[in-house]
């Protein structure tokens, strides 16, 4: 991370921190949040084109099949418990540090997502609606017009990808093994996010 000099806001991005143990003491922390059931698929197909030789979906949630068991060891499905992981994360941080965004609403309503953002960073709001416009092709909201430039910018190929079909009774399982997990959440940040 660079150093960062006076009036000057580093910002730093990875889904990994969320999980691991250094974290700077002084700071803000913004997480992204999205249906963890969602989230497992959309983590499975960007490793899945990283290693097309991947066993199935069901293969790596399941420890067991039959008895659906879930395996919480695979990463996939363990980020997305994000009550577990924000519990250890309370032990050293107050939720007045923290900052939730809903990655739905990112995508459906990104100028009031950034509107939060902002304020939560103390900055003015600057980015607004007029910044975005919904990309037909991408199936995303993409950016009028970057600063220093006179083109649209869409996030890249490994941004809204399609993901593989999972059949439906694996989605079902996942959800309900999610469900208490995502209530401890919502009661914990005080926010709905109408993953149920
Ligand atoms: N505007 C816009 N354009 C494209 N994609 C968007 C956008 N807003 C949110 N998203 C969602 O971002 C998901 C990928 O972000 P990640 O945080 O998973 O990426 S990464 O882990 O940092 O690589 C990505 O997940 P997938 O759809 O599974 O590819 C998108 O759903």
């Amino acid at each position: 991370m660079p150093r960062t000099l006076d009036g000057q806001i580093t910002m730093e991005k990875t889904p990994s921190y969320f999980i691991t143990r250094e974290a700077p003491r002084s700071t803000k922390l913004i997480v992204v949040v999205r249906d963890p059931v969602t989230r497992a698929v959309s983590d499975y197909t960007q490793t899945l084109t990283k290693n097309p030789g991947l066993p199935s979906f069901q293969n790596l949630a399941f420890k067991n099949s039959t008895t659906g068991l879930i395996d919480t060891s695979w990463s996939a499905v363990r980020i997305g418990i994000y009550a577990k992981h924000l519990e250890n994360w309370l032990r050293y941080f107050p939720l007045t540090q923290f900052l939730f965004v809903s990655g739905e609403k990112l995508v459906t309503d990104p100028a009031g997502e950034m509107g939060r953002v902002q304020d939560f960073l103390g900055l003015k709001r600057v980015v607004t609606n007029k910044h975005f416009y919904f990309n037909q092709t991408k199936g995303f909201p993409c950016l009028k017009k970057p600063e220093g430039s006179s083109r649209p910018r869409c996030l890249g190929k490994s941004k809204g990808r399609p993901h593989p079909h999972i059949p439906a009774d694996v989605l079902h399982r996942l959800r309900d093994f999610y469900r208490p997990f995502n209530m401890k959440f919502y009661q914990m940040t005080g926010q709905d996010f109408g993953w149920d």
